[in-house]
């Protein structure tokens, strides 16, 4: 093993002088001596908004939830079915239109604190998808007296995408309570001076809602019902929103109820949490672990760049049922390989940092409808986003720190299994030299797992493996 180091130093040698060699990598970037695009940020409210759009429906958990009341002796209430709550018929008929047909896991237990009277005050805290935002929608409409014409239910949330994501499930839900109406507080939204609002629902962002209850004074806060600030830990890692959402809830009454939904647990957003929303009640339902029982895994040995190519353009071919997510180091990599792929008329999304929020929306969109079977990507935008319906995840290049050593982590992110999926899942990896297959070693030991070679000049056990 002594001369492991200098083996792999001179294949290396000779990958870079094949690599030169051969024709399609006129602009294929070798990952380890460039900046990968981790170091550009995606904001977190971008990922929140790129998840809900990805979606397609609510996210099951074993875990059981856990329960914090400030008087112990209180009861506490969990439902199993919408019918038990008593909802109003036009809500209870919304919800139906919505296609639910029992409440989640986070509902069951938040729901009737939240329609209970006196009202409750609450802190929720579950990852994303969970339900949250069905969960306060509902307690927010309930809420609302529909005769009376001004505003009493307030909703803040970070960004405009976000507030206007609430506001369609709003929307959808409130869609047979046609004497409520929604107002949206955010960017290009306009009211003139002197203007009062008369719409029961608000739904907006810290600093417009801030702007217009003190400045414009159109919006009046005092007679608030209920107060959600939802997306919490979002709130305190932008600049500015946990100070204004702090002054705006000093805005509101005494007696309006507020709740706080976060998607994580992390002190900071506890602490900030808590001087928000007195004597809660705080629910929180764990994260259900990824992990890589379930998943096949296989590496194919690359030992050019151009027989990389072939076995991405193999494995492309193969995938018959469900769709596949191709991991790239850096954005180059990713747009070159879109790129050729392309030209050899396949079909394939491509999503990476330098996109704009929107262009990345529709890309996601186009993926999730099916109109592409594979996506191209980096970590920056794919971390941390579920992408429920890939049955297949190809790292073109195998996750590495800034030593070159394997991301155990990014590599449990990509490829890992919640319960929420059910089937099994396949990786494969493409291992092109000596320094991967170190870091594919490093991935083994880390999972104690074997990673088995996969001969992508065989099809027929490709597409075995992707029909199974
Ligand atoms: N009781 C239910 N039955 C079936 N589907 C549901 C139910 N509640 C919510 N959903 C659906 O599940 C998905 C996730 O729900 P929701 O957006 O409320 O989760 P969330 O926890 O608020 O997520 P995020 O943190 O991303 O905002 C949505 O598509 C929603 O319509």
């Amino acid at each position: 093993m002594a001369d492991w180091g200098e083996a792999a130093e001179l294949q290396e040698k000779e990958l870079a002088q094949q690599v030169k060699n051969v024709t399609i990598n006129s602009n294929n970037a070798s990952q380890q001596n460039e900046d990968p695009e981790e170091t550009e940020n995606i904001p977190l409210a971008d990922k929140a908004l790129l998840q809900k759009v990805i979606r397609t429906g609510l996210v099951s958990t074993k875990n059981d939830i856990e329960v914090q009341r400030k008087d112990p002796n209180s009861p506490l209430y969990s439902v199993k079915s919408f019918e038990a709550l008593h909802l109003k018929p036009n809500i209870l008929k919304g919800v139906y239109a919505m296609g639910y047909n029992a409440p989640s896991k986070i509902q069951e237990t938040a729901l009737p604190t939240l329609l209970a009277d006196p009202p409750q005050n609450m802190i929720a805290q579950s990852q994303s998808g969970t339900g949250k935002t069905a969960a306060f929608v509902i307690a927010m409409l309930s809420r609302v007296e529909p005769s009376e014409k001004f505003p009493q239910v307030l909703c803040l949330s970070p960004t405009l995408e976000l507030a206007l994501q609430i506001g369609q499930v709003v929307k959808k839900i409130g869609q047979f309570c046609t004497d409520i109406d929604i107002r949206y507080a955010v960017r290009g939204e306009e009211v003139s001076r002197g203007t009062k609002l008369t719409e029961q629902v608000i739904i907006g962002t810290p600093g417009k809602v801030f702007d217009w209850a003190t400045k414009l004074r159109c919006l009046d806060l005092s007679k608030m019902k209920v107060f959600v600030l939802d997306e919490a830990d979002i709130m305190i890692d932008t600049q500015g929103l946990q100070d204004q959402s702090i002054r705006i809830h000093k805005l509101l009454p005494k007696t309006c109820q507020m709740m706080l939904f976060s998607a994580t647990y992390e002190k900071d957003v506890m602490q900030f949490a808590e001087c928000i929303i007195p004597n809660p009640y705080i629910i929180k339902l764990k994260r259900e672990e990824e992990s890589v029982e379930s998943i096949k895994q296989y590496y194919v040995d690359c030992p050019s760049q151009e027989s990389k190519y072939r076995a991405i353009a193999m494995i492309y071919s193969s995938v018959s049922v469900g769709q596949a997510i191709i991991f790239c180091h850096t954005r180059k990599t990713a747009s070159w390989l879109a790129e050729k792929l392309t030209r050899d008329g396949h079909s394939v999304g491509l999503l990476t940092g330098e996109l704009e929020v929107d262009q990345r929306i529709a890309v996601l969109e186009r993926f999730r409808k099916e109109k592409e079977k594979v996506l191209i990507t980096t970590n920056v935008v794919a971390r941390g986003i579920d992408i429920e319906q890939v049955t297949l995840v190809v790292n073109y290049d195998l996750p590495v720190d800034m030593e070159g050593n394997a991301d155990c982590e990014t590599y449990l992110h990509r490829i890992g299994r919640t319960g929420r999926f059910g089937k099994s899942g396949l990786a494969i990896n493409m291992v092109d030299g000596p320094r991967a297959l170190n870091v594919l070693k490093q991935i083994e030991n880390h999972f104690g797992r074997k990673i088995s070679k996969l001969d992508t000049d065989n099809l027929e056990e490709v597409e075995r493996l992707t029909e199974e």
